[in-house]
């Protein structure tokens, strides 16, 4: 049974001086968790954040990769190699945020997933459906048909998933627990034929994780770990879910 991954996405957020104090409160107060934590900070402050952690079992982690795997004339872009170089250990693409802003689709994100790949990183792909499609009765259509990107992929040792619904993402409208069950059941059955029955298959929540309902998801068969956005800019509540999941 593997242990639960526990990331926390910080967006488009914060200073290096507030960075320093998150990372040095959560180096105190996980030291002994159990959980595999990892968080994911914005590029500019990824240097930063790899000295910080550094002798820490805190992952270090990306929120996203150039689909271009080479160095070349790609302004302002950072490639998964100069990741890699600064020690990050996971990648997040396509979160569903980077899908609305910066139209994101299936073909960009194979180049990203494979770049990251070629770098020997571990990309966690994000996937969910909107309050439209929920409703429509279509999410478990979406998200299979998000997973095809994953396809003919020699994705090594395992596969990292994260389901967040976007309408719960940033809302405080948490998935019910029947919900996240019934689509982590779905993600694993979709998900054996297309990674293999040889890789470890993780998929992860996302979306509204708080420290008040983290034991609850964390609980949940098909549920490996979390993807936590607000709350992880908070170290006692990202301490707390963490915790939970340890
Ligand atoms: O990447 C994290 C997800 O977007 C969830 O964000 P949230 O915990 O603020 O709802």
């Amino acid at each position: 049974m593997s242990r639960k991954l526990i990331i926390g996405n910080w967006k488009m957020h914060g200073r290096l001086a507030r960075n320093a104090e998150l990372i040095d409160a959560l180096r105190a107060g996980l030291a002994a968790c159990e959980a595999e934590v990892g968080v994911a900070v914005p590029t500019a402050y990824l240097s930063q954040a790899s000295h910080a952690l550094a002798g820490s079992t805190i992952a270090l982690s990306a929120q996203d990769a150039s689909r271009f795997a080479d160095d070349g004339a790609y302004t302002g872009e950072t490639s998964a190699n100069m990741l890699a170089d600064l020690g990050v250990s996971y990648v997040l693409l396509g979160h569903s945020e980077r899908r609305q802003y910066f139209q994101e689709d299936n073909a960009v994100l194979r180049e990203k997933i494979e770049a990251v790949l070629k770098a020997g990183l571990k990309p966690v792909l994000c996937i969910g459906e909107t309050l439209a499609e929920r409703e429509a009765g279509e999410h478990l259509l979406v998200t299979e048909g998000q997973l095809e990107v994953l396809k003919a992929l020699e994705l090594g040792d395992e596969c990292i998933v994260a389901y967040e619904p976007v309408w719960a993402i940033g809302t405080g409208k948490v998935a019910s627990i029947e919900q996240v069950a019934q689509m982590h059941a779905h993600l694993k059955q979709k998900l054996l034929p297309i990674v293999g029955c040889s890789v470890n298959i993780r998929v992860l929540y996302g979306g509204s994780v708080k420290s008040d309902n983290a034991s609850a998801i964390l609980a949940t068969p098909n549920v490996d770990g979390a993807l936590v956005g607000g709350a992880s800019l908070d170290a006692e509540s990202f301490k707390k879910i963490c915790q939970a999941a340890g």
